[in-house]
Protein backbone atom coordinates (compact mmCIF):
# COMPACT_ATOMS: atom_id res chain seq x y z
CA UNK A 1 0.00 0.00 0.00
CA UNK A 2 1.04 3.57 -0.67
CA UNK A 3 0.73 6.15 2.12
CA UNK A 4 0.72 9.97 2.02
CA UNK A 5 2.06 12.07 4.92
CA UNK A 6 0.69 15.60 4.51
CA UNK A 7 3.02 18.51 5.26
CA UNK A 8 1.39 21.79 6.35
CA UNK A 9 3.29 25.00 7.07
CA UNK A 10 4.21 24.50 10.74
CA UNK A 11 4.00 20.69 10.80
CA UNK A 12 6.79 19.38 13.01
CA UNK A 13 6.06 15.65 13.34
CA UNK A 14 5.87 14.91 9.62
CA UNK A 15 9.39 13.45 9.56
CA UNK A 16 8.68 11.32 12.64
CA UNK A 17 5.58 9.92 10.95
CA UNK A 18 7.46 9.27 7.71
CA UNK A 19 10.33 7.57 9.55
CA UNK A 20 7.98 5.41 11.62
CA UNK A 21 6.22 4.19 8.50
CA UNK A 22 9.10 4.04 6.04
CA UNK A 23 12.31 3.41 7.98
CA UNK A 24 10.89 1.35 10.83
CA UNK A 25 8.05 -0.47 9.03
CA UNK A 26 9.36 -0.45 5.44
CA UNK A 27 6.19 1.13 4.03
CA UNK A 28 5.92 2.99 0.72
CA UNK A 29 5.42 6.61 1.88
CA UNK A 30 5.52 10.06 0.25
CA UNK A 31 5.38 13.54 1.68
CA UNK A 32 2.50 15.46 0.07
CA UNK A 33 2.28 19.20 0.63
CA UNK A 34 -0.85 21.10 1.68
CA UNK A 35 -0.80 22.78 -1.75
CA UNK A 36 -1.68 19.60 -3.62
CA UNK A 37 -5.30 18.90 -4.39
CA UNK A 38 -5.15 15.20 -5.23
CA UNK A 39 -4.30 12.03 -3.35
CA UNK A 40 -4.88 9.79 -6.36
CA UNK A 41 -2.87 6.58 -6.08
CA UNK A 42 -2.66 6.66 -2.26
CA UNK A 43 -4.30 4.03 -0.08
CA UNK A 44 -4.05 5.96 3.19
CA UNK A 45 -3.32 9.50 4.37
CA UNK A 46 -1.70 10.62 7.63
CA UNK A 47 -1.90 14.14 9.12
CA UNK A 48 1.08 14.87 11.39
CA UNK A 49 1.43 16.79 14.63
CA UNK A 50 2.75 20.31 14.87
CA UNK A 51 1.61 23.89 14.78
CA UNK A 52 0.02 24.28 11.35
CA UNK A 53 -0.28 27.96 10.46
CA UNK A 54 1.15 28.80 13.86
CA UNK A 55 -2.02 27.56 15.62
CA UNK A 56 -3.53 30.96 14.77
CA UNK A 57 -7.27 31.34 15.45
CA UNK A 58 -7.40 27.79 16.85
CA UNK A 59 -5.22 24.74 16.32
CA UNK A 60 -6.13 23.27 12.94
CA UNK A 61 -8.65 26.02 12.10
CA UNK A 62 -6.68 27.35 9.13
CA UNK A 63 -5.22 24.04 7.92
CA UNK A 64 -8.74 22.71 7.36
CA UNK A 65 -9.02 25.15 4.44
CA UNK A 66 -5.82 23.87 2.76
CA UNK A 67 -6.05 22.65 -0.83
CA UNK A 68 -5.28 19.10 0.20
CA UNK A 69 -8.23 18.81 2.59
CA UNK A 70 -10.73 18.18 -0.21
CA UNK A 71 -8.74 15.09 -1.16
CA UNK A 72 -8.44 14.03 2.50
CA UNK A 73 -12.24 14.23 2.82
CA UNK A 74 -12.59 12.20 -0.38
CA UNK A 75 -10.31 9.48 1.09
CA UNK A 76 -12.48 9.44 4.23
CA UNK A 77 -15.67 9.21 2.14
CA UNK A 78 -14.14 6.39 0.10
CA UNK A 79 -13.55 4.41 3.31
CA UNK A 80 -9.77 4.63 3.05
CA UNK A 81 -7.67 4.94 6.23
CA UNK A 82 -7.23 8.55 7.39
CA UNK A 83 -5.13 9.21 10.49
CA UNK A 84 -4.35 12.34 12.48
CA UNK A 85 -2.11 12.62 15.51
CA UNK A 86 -2.14 15.67 17.76
CA UNK A 87 -2.38 18.66 15.37
CA UNK A 88 -3.61 16.13 12.80
CA UNK A 89 -6.47 15.22 15.17
CA UNK A 90 -7.21 18.92 15.67
CA UNK A 91 -7.36 19.40 11.88
CA UNK A 92 -9.71 16.40 11.48
CA UNK A 93 -12.15 17.82 14.05
CA UNK A 94 -11.95 21.33 12.55
CA UNK A 95 -12.65 19.81 9.12
CA UNK A 96 -15.70 17.98 10.47
CA UNK A 97 -14.24 14.56 9.64
CA UNK A 98 -14.43 13.70 13.34
CA UNK A 99 -16.93 15.06 15.88
CA UNK A 100 -16.10 17.37 18.78
CA UNK A 101 -13.24 19.79 19.35
CA UNK A 102 -9.89 20.07 21.12
CA UNK A 103 -9.79 22.87 23.69
CA UNK A 104 -6.93 24.35 25.66
CA UNK A 105 -5.66 21.97 28.36
CA UNK A 106 -7.34 22.54 31.74
CA UNK A 107 -3.96 23.57 33.17
CA UNK A 108 -3.57 26.23 30.41
CA UNK A 109 -0.05 24.78 30.05
CA UNK A 110 1.70 22.94 27.23
CA UNK A 111 2.10 19.37 28.51
CA UNK A 112 4.92 17.11 27.33
CA UNK A 113 5.18 13.70 28.98
CA UNK A 114 4.34 10.02 28.60
CA UNK A 115 0.91 8.91 29.76
CA UNK A 116 -0.83 5.57 30.26
CA UNK A 117 -3.67 4.78 27.86
CA UNK A 118 -6.29 2.08 27.44
CA UNK A 119 -6.90 0.72 23.94
CA UNK A 120 -10.70 0.74 24.05
CA UNK A 121 -11.45 -0.27 20.46
CA UNK A 122 -9.05 -2.73 18.82
CA UNK A 123 -11.21 -3.21 15.75
CA UNK A 124 -10.17 -0.15 13.74
CA UNK A 125 -7.74 -0.53 10.88
CA UNK A 126 -5.11 1.16 13.11
CA UNK A 127 -5.56 -0.91 16.27
CA UNK A 128 -6.13 -4.58 15.40
CA UNK A 129 -2.70 -5.58 16.68
CA UNK A 130 -3.52 -4.37 20.20
CA UNK A 131 -5.44 -6.46 22.72
CA UNK A 132 -8.85 -5.11 23.70
CA UNK A 133 -8.41 -3.01 26.88
CA UNK A 134 -4.63 -3.31 26.65
CA UNK A 135 -2.71 -0.73 28.68
CA UNK A 136 -0.02 1.10 26.76
CA UNK A 137 2.06 4.23 27.34
CA UNK A 138 2.48 6.97 24.70
CA UNK A 139 3.96 10.48 24.70
CA UNK A 140 1.72 13.54 24.59
CA UNK A 141 2.91 17.06 23.67
CA UNK A 142 0.18 19.65 23.32
CA UNK A 143 -1.45 22.78 24.61
CA UNK A 144 -4.86 22.18 23.05
CA UNK A 145 -5.68 18.58 23.87
CA UNK A 146 -8.80 18.72 25.99
CA UNK A 147 -11.42 16.78 24.04
CA UNK A 148 -14.87 18.33 24.13
CA UNK A 149 -18.22 17.32 22.65
CA UNK A 150 -21.79 17.74 23.86
CA UNK A 151 -23.34 14.96 25.97
CA UNK A 152 -25.38 13.57 23.07
CA UNK A 153 -22.28 13.27 20.88
CA UNK A 154 -20.29 11.68 23.71
CA UNK A 155 -23.05 9.11 24.31
CA UNK A 156 -23.16 8.33 20.60
CA UNK A 157 -19.37 7.90 20.48
CA UNK A 158 -19.56 5.38 23.33
CA UNK A 159 -22.56 3.51 21.88
CA UNK A 160 -20.89 3.17 18.47
CA UNK A 161 -17.56 2.07 19.97
CA UNK A 162 -15.89 5.18 18.51
CA UNK A 163 -13.74 5.86 21.57
CA UNK A 164 -10.49 4.20 20.52
CA UNK A 165 -8.04 5.39 23.20
CA UNK A 166 -8.75 6.63 26.72
CA UNK A 167 -6.38 8.18 29.26
CA UNK A 168 -5.89 5.67 32.05
CA UNK A 169 -4.99 6.46 35.67
CA UNK A 170 -4.72 10.19 35.06
CA UNK A 171 -6.45 12.67 32.77
CA UNK A 172 -3.67 15.05 31.70
CA UNK A 173 -5.71 17.74 29.95
CA UNK A 174 -9.36 17.65 31.07
CA UNK A 175 -10.69 15.63 28.10
CA UNK A 176 -14.31 14.64 28.65
CA UNK A 177 -14.73 10.94 29.49
CA UNK A 178 -10.92 10.66 29.41
CA UNK A 179 -11.00 10.54 25.61
CA UNK A 180 -7.55 10.44 23.97
CA UNK A 181 -8.56 9.21 20.50
CA UNK A 182 -11.73 8.61 18.50
CA UNK A 183 -12.78 7.27 15.13
CA UNK A 184 -15.66 8.07 12.79
CA UNK A 185 -18.70 5.80 12.56
CA UNK A 186 -17.19 3.72 9.76
CA UNK A 187 -13.95 3.33 11.72
CA UNK A 188 -11.63 4.43 8.88
CA UNK A 189 -10.82 7.91 10.25
CA UNK A 190 -8.84 7.96 13.51
CA UNK A 191 -7.68 11.00 15.45
CA UNK A 192 -5.64 10.85 18.64
CA UNK A 193 -3.76 13.38 20.77
CA UNK A 194 -0.91 11.01 21.83
CA UNK A 195 2.01 10.48 19.45
CA UNK A 196 2.45 6.81 18.44
CA UNK A 197 5.15 7.82 15.93
CA UNK A 198 7.35 8.88 18.85
CA UNK A 199 7.23 5.39 20.34
CA UNK A 200 8.28 2.98 17.61
CA UNK A 201 11.87 1.94 18.38
CA UNK A 202 13.72 0.64 21.43
CA UNK A 203 16.16 3.55 21.15
CA UNK A 204 13.21 5.88 21.82
CA UNK A 205 12.59 4.00 25.05
CA UNK A 206 9.12 2.87 24.03
CA UNK A 207 7.65 0.79 21.22
CA UNK A 208 3.97 0.94 22.27
CA UNK A 209 3.06 3.10 19.25
CA UNK A 210 4.47 0.75 16.63
CA UNK A 211 1.34 -1.37 16.29
CA UNK A 212 -0.71 1.63 15.07
CA UNK A 213 1.45 1.49 11.94
CA UNK A 214 1.84 -2.27 11.64
CA UNK A 215 -1.94 -2.66 12.06
CA UNK A 216 -2.47 -0.18 9.23
CA UNK A 217 0.00 -2.01 6.99
CA UNK A 218 -1.68 -5.32 7.73
CA UNK A 219 -5.24 -4.07 7.16
CA UNK A 220 -4.87 -0.90 5.16
CA UNK A 221 -6.02 -2.14 1.81
CA UNK A 222 -9.29 -3.34 3.35
CA UNK A 223 -11.62 -0.39 2.83
CA UNK A 224 -14.34 0.30 5.37
CA UNK A 225 -17.89 -0.39 4.30
CA UNK A 226 -20.12 2.63 3.74
N1 LIG B 1 2.49 18.24 19.01
C1 LIG B 1 1.50 18.85 18.42
O1 LIG B 1 0.96 18.41 17.41
C2 LIG B 1 1.01 20.15 19.02
C3 LIG B 1 -0.43 20.31 18.74
C4 LIG B 1 -1.04 21.67 18.98
N2 LIG B 1 -0.59 22.62 18.08
C5 LIG B 1 -1.07 22.00 20.42
O2 LIG B 1 -0.15 22.58 20.97
O3 LIG B 1 -2.05 21.67 21.03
Amino acid sequence: MKIAVVVFPGSNCDIDLYEALHTVCGADVDYVTHKESSLAGYDAVMLPGGFSYGDYLRSGAIARFSNIMGAVKQMADDGKPVFGTCNGFQILTEAGLLPGALKKNDSQQFICKSVPLEVVNNRTVFTTQYEAHERIVLPIAHADGSYYADEETLDKLEENNQVVFRYAEENPNGSLRNIAGICNERGNVLGMMPHPERAVEAILGNTDGLRVFTSLLENGSVHAEA
